[in-house]
Formats: C-alpha cells, structure tokens, sequence
C-alpha cells in the first residue's frame, strides 16, 4: 500500500499543544490530493514490516477456553443463552468467594482480566446473593466515560431481564435512566460526585463500586476521598446505633491498577484476583517505529480488510481531527473496493460526539459489511462493541496539562502508558478470538511509562477545588488524596476562585461558588450563565458557551484555505471571533442547516449539530436553574461580550505602545493566532478563550473589548 507522503505531517512533539480540549496549533489540514490509498495493497505489504508475535515472542493472551463458537457468541442471545453466556465467563467461578469477601469486609478490590466479567458481572451477584435490598440502599457503579455507563446498563438490564431504567438503569451529564425501582445503577465519577452534593453521605447506596480505578481521572480521584468519607461516618453513626445508618461497601475495581497502593489507601488487604479472559488475543508489534501514525493506521487498517476474514475493526487514535481525515479516507477507499471484498463502514467514537451518535457504534452493520470504528481512547476501558474482532492501536492520546506558573492549559499529543495500550488490546477477543495490531515496537511498548500519570497532578483543579468546597471540604490542602497534587496548582486553583468570586479571602465557598458549582460547567462558564441573568443575554451567553464546546466550526482543507477565508469573511464581526461564531449560528439556522451550504461555507456541519445540541442541553439546565434562557439585550454585543469577560477576564491583554499585546494577568507577551478574525488588527485590549503555545503564545477565540470594561467587571484583579 502507497500512501503519498508529501503531506505536511501532525507534529507530535511537545509543541502541538492544545488547550481547552481543542487544537492549540493552526490545524494543519491535509492536502486529501495528496494523500491516496492504492488499492493494491499487497505490493507493498505493511506487515512485512510487522512481526507476527506468534512466530517472535508467542506472547499469547490466553488463558480459559469456552465452549462458544464464534458464530453462537454473535448471536443475539436470548434468556437462557444469556445464563449459559454468564457462567462461562471467567467471573462466574469466583462469585462465592467475591459475595464472601464483600459480605465480610468494608472495602475490597477486585482486580480481573479484561473481559472476565467484573463490571457486568459483580452487581448481578450481590443482587442474586441478596447483598442488595431497595430498603437497605441500592448499588452505584461508576465509569470514566458516559458510553460505557450507558453500554454497560443496557447490557445488564439484559442479561437483569428487565427493562433499561427499571432494575439497572444508568445516569450521565443530562440523561438519567434510572428510576425508584433501580437497585444497580451505571453513573460517570462526575454524576455521583454531582448526588454527593445532595446527598453527601450517599445514603441511597449501600454499595458504591469504583470501576476502572486506573483510569484517575480528576473526579475518580476526589471520589476515592469522598466515598471513603462517607463510609467512616456512616461506620461511626451505625456504631453508635444510630439505626439511620447502614454502613457502606466500597469495592475498587481494575484490570490494570496498582492493586497495593489501593489496598493501602483504603485500609483494606482484600484483594481478590480473577484470572483469565474467555478468548485470546494475538498481538502484532510493527517491526520498526512508525514515523507517520496517521499513514500506519490506514495502511493497517485496509491489509486487515482485504487479508483476513470478517470482523470488525477499531481503531484507536489520539483525536477528533485525525479520526476525520481517516474517515474521508477509508471512506473514499471504500468506493474502489473490488466487488468480491466486504463493503466497509465506518462509525466515530470521541468525547464531543453526542451520546446518541456515540452509542451508534454498537449498531450492528448489514451482511457483506465490515464496520471500521475510529476512536479516541474513550473506547479503551469498560466497553464491549460486539463484532470487534481486531484492535489497531496506534498508542497516541492526547495529553492535558496546566501549567500554573502561567495560568495556561494545554493538550498535546502523547505517547500513551503500557497499561492503556493493554486495555485497548482488551477491547479485542471479547466475544471470539483477536487480534491487536501495535503500530509501535516491542522495543517502544517496553520503554512506556507503566501508568499515565494522574490528571490530578498535571491538571487545573479549580472545577474539582470549587466542588470540594461546595461538599463541605474547607480544608482542600489537607483533603485525603490517594495521591496529592501540587501546592502550586492547589494555590493557582485557590486563586482562580476567589478571582472569580466563587471564594472570598478566606477561602471559603460564597453563595455565587455554591451556585457555579451546581452546574456541570467549568467555573468560568458557569459564572457567564449566572451572571448572564442580570445582563439580559442569557440566550446569547448559552450560545456562545455551546460554540465553544467543539473544536471549530469551521474547516478550511489546506489546498482551499484562501477560498474558505474567503467565504468566512461574510460572518465577520468587527467585535472578533465569539461574535462571528455567533453569525454563523444564526445564518446556520436561517439555512437549516442545509449539507451544501455547509459545504459551500467550510462549516463543520457535525460541529454545528453539537452546538445546537448543547444549547438545548444548557436552556435545558439554566431552566432548571431558575435563570430565564430569554434575552433582551437585542444584539448589544458589547454587552454580551461584558457578560463573557466576567468569566475570562483572566484571559485579557492590552495593547501595548511597542504594539505587543501583554496579558493583565500573568504579565507576558501573547499574539493574536493567525486564525483569528482580528489578527493583524490593533484594538486597545482583548479577551481570549484559549492560549496556544506554538512558535509563540498565541491567543484564540479573540474578542475586541475596552479596557475599562476589565475595570468594571474584575476589580479585584491581583497581578
Ligand atoms: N454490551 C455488550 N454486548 C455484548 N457482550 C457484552 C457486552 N458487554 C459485555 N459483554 C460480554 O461480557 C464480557 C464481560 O464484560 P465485562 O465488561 O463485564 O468485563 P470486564 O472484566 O469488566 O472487562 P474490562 O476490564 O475490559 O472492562 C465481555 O467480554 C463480552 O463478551
């Protein structure tokens, strides 16, 4: 397989920085012209480049054979099946002794092959094993990641034989399918750190079940503290007979964690382990380091369709912009297959999807077609997405970090750890055999870090500080971390707070934090939607704060880039970005959102579907907020943009007489992005969304304000 290498490359250096989820960097659009798959894929066969690991190091994944074919593991399975399903899983000849260890003990952990059943499995034995009454408190099990809570719910409550939200039902940022009758509940670490605010000693749960422990997210890790919390006071009020209390089970759940560290944590030395995994998994290193991830994962991705036999393929990829061009490519190559080869469709999976098209990709597809899924690492822990018979891993994610020393975030593309690499190899041989499909050496796999490193340590801490303080937690520095973050993103996110006035000198939460902390938002846009309410834009500041939950709106392909500026330049305003954004919003509605004229205008229609998604979701929210989603402002963009800078005044700079732009608050010189529509343009100080570091720092999603405004609206601004 030829693929033309003249396009300009991602760099995945640490200079590809992002920040706030979205590209740091000038996209660096491919040139499509250039880049082709030649359907004649076996002249220049990929893998001759790969080493087959049967035949170099007969490192194979397995370890209990079961009795299912593939073809009877496909099947929908019907009740009975489901029950013979269970019992081969490798779970099920450890469930006395997990209900055992349960029963007896306040805290266990479990750590479980990939695929042998612990998140499936074990609330449906403490159920069946009668641990669990609706009187007595129900289970909660959480998941990093919304599609693995839904995915997981919907296949319990199938094998459960009840109905989706009834016995097993689920609960995610604004979707909750759960009812009085649940008594095993999915929820995100987000979701149940939301119900501890009202009810901080979880006392619905009489099991609260930590899944995926290794993932560590900044809200797992707050959760690991809470939870313990709540489980040493309910013990002291049960002892001292308070019948209102029934103590409280935790049990911390992984493939791949640190089993002692936890054990330590949480006083317990329970540890059970369940080995083995239904089917092996071949894995397939590449035989020398790839230079172009992007070209590995298509050249791989099209041999495994012509070479071998059905079954579907994921594909896991650092982000959103790569998981687009490969689409357009598979795509395009799909077009030319020769009729005798299955026909190929390929399914997305990354966080800013909405949920309903991310749990698209557990559809099953037509005869004759092999479905391609291209995901982030949201697909790497929890999830089944039957049919996957072939992993392609590309061992790219990317990265967040803070820096607190000059308040910036970013996100870059990163080598991921060996225990991510071996739960996206998981993702395979779940229902039959795999194979993944390392597009790194044996050499590189042995040289990653072991874990990726907490986000708690490398991460802006003001949401997870402003929802300690709203829980009651005063004392943030001194909270039970399993592992504590810095003193200096402690303080910075201290600092943020009380700039934002979420906190007052004293450190403690005011009655504006108590209300930005009940939105699922960042603090900042949190603030703008409140604030929002006495400046008569809500519906604006809604609008605004949904445009920038997606990487762009627009697109502009490298080979057309004077072309889509061109067509950009009839959105402009000379109040800069947010207020473009805005025009287009509006002209996208006018068009209802027509394909072609999306296409004639370089607007990212997909991004334009979110956008009105999170809108609905947000009127949705500042409803049940009691703030008015109506606006009376009428088109007075300065003051929705005052509105704005009362959540980012932190990110404003002045023009300075050198004619440099110079942030207020960390005092450095910063640039307007070349993609900006106020770049080469001077204004006496701007607000800015996001700060990229490339070259330069540069400023994104640039807004032209006056610098009174920053008087008025941030007053106790500190330098
Ligand atoms: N949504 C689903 N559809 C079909 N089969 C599923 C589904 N979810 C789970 N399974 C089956 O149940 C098995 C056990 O899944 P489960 O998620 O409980 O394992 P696990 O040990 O938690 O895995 P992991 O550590 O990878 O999350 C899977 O290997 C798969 O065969």
């Amino acid at each position: 397989m030829k693929i033309n290498k003249k396009r300009k490359r991602h760099s995945i250096s640490n200079d590809n920085k992002y920040i706030n989820g979205k590209d740091l960097d000038e996209p660096e659009q491919i040139n499509r012209k250039n880049l082709k798959v030649n359907n004649n894929i076996k002249d220049d066969n990929q893998f001759s480049k790969m080493e087959d690991i049967s035949k170099v190091d007969n490192k194979r994944i397995s370890h209990k054979k079961s009795n299912d074919s593939s073809k009877n593991s496909r099947e929908k399975k019907n009740g009975s099946d489901l029950i013979k399903f269970r019992k081969n899983l490798p779970i099920w000849q450890e469930r006395n002794n997990l209900v055992q260890a349960v029963k007896k003990n306040e805290t266990i952990i479990i750590m479980g092959e990939m695929g042998s059943g612990k998140s499936t499995q074990t609330p449906q034995f403490l159920v069946e094993f009668g641990l669990i009454s609706s009187k007595k408190g129900v289970i909660a099990i959480t998941q990093p990641r919304r599609v693995a809570a839904i995915s997981l719910a919907s296949r319990v409550s199938q094998e459960f034989g009840t109905q989706l939200g009834q016995k097993v039902g689920y609960s995610v940022r604004f979707d909750d399918k759960s009812s009085h009758s649940t008594i095993i509940k999915y929820l995100t670490d987000g979701m149940l750190l939301r119900e501890l605010l009202s009810d901080p000693l979880l006392l619905k749960y009489s099991i609260v079940i930590l899944d995926e422990a290794h993932e560590r997210t900044m809200r797992t890790d707050i959760l690991f503290g809470m939870v313990k919390r709540a489980q040493e006071i309910r013990k002291n009020k049960s002892n001292q007979e308070d019948k209102n209390y029934e103590p409280l089970k935790i049990i911390i759940m992984s493939a791949t964690l640190d089993a002692e560290k936890f054990a330590r944590y949480f006083n317990t030395s329970t540890i059970l382990k369940i080995p083995g995994r239904q089917f092996p998994v071949t894995i397939n290193y590449a035989s020398e380091p790839q230079s172009d991830y992007l070209d590995a994962a298509l050249t791989t991705t099209m041999q495994i369709h012509m070479d071998q036999p059905k079954g579907d393929i994921l594909v896991f990829l650092p982000g959103q912009e790569d998981i687009e061009i490969l689409e357009k490519l598979i795509n395009d190559y799909g077009t030319s297959l020769p009729p005798d080869k299955l026909k190929v469709i390929t399914c997305l999976l990354f966080a800013a999807l909405p949920t309903e098209q991310q749990t698209k990709v557990f559809d099953p597809v037509p005869p004759g077609t092999r479905k391609i899924i291209l995901a982030t690492n949201i697909a790497e822990t929890s999830i089944t997405i039957r049919g996957v018979q072939y992993v392609v891993d590309t061992a790219k994610c990317k990265i967040r970090k803070f820096n607190p020393r000059i308040g910036m975030e970013s996100l870059s593309i990163e080598n991921i750890s060996k225990n991510s690499a071996d739960q996206r190899m998981g993702r395979a041989g779940r229902e039959a055999s795999g194979v993944c499909y390392r597009l790194f050496t044996k050499d590189e796999y042995n040289r990653m870090e072991k874990d990726t490193e907490p986000e708690i340590k490398r991460c802006n801490l003001a949401p997870i500080i402003l929802l300690l303080k709203a829980l009651g937690i005063d004392d943030v520095l001194g909270f039970d971390y399993l592992d504590a973050p810095s003193r200096t993103l402690l303080k910075r996110a201290l600092e943020q707070l009380f700039i934002l006035k979420a906190l007052d000198s004293q450190g403690r939460i005011t009655e504006l934090g108590k209300k930005m902390a009940e939105f699922p938002l960042e603090p900042a846009y949190a603030k703008v939607l409140i604030v929002s309410q006495e400046m008569s834009c809500t519906r604006e500041a809604i609008e605004i704060v949904s445009l920038l939950s997606v990487e762009s709106i627009f697109f502009s392909p490298q080979d057309q880039r004077e072309h889509a500026s061109e067509m950009k330049k009839k959105f402009i305003s000379p109040f800069g970005d947010l207020i473009t954004f805005l025009n287009v919003l509006r002209s996208y509605e006018v068009q209802k959102g027509n394909s072609e004229w999306c296409h004639q205008n370089f607007i990212n229609r997909r991004n334009m579907k979110h956008v009105i998604e999170v809108r609905k979701q947000l009127i949705q929210l500042c409803t049940r907020m009691g703030i008015p989603t109506n606006s009376s402002c009428g088109n007075e963009y300065e003051i929705v943009l005052k509105c704005i800078l009362c959540g980012f005044f932190r990110n404003s700079a002045i023009l300075q007489p050198t004619n440099n732009y110079r942030t207020i608050f960390s005092n450095q010189n910063v640039n307007i992005h070349p993609s900006s529509t106020l770049f080469n343009k001077k204004v006496e100080a701007v607000m800015y969304t996001e700060l990229v570091l490339t070259t330069k720092p540069y400023m994104k999603n640039v807004s032209a304000i006056q610098s009174n405004w920053l008087s008025d609206t941030a007053p106790n601004i500190q330098k």
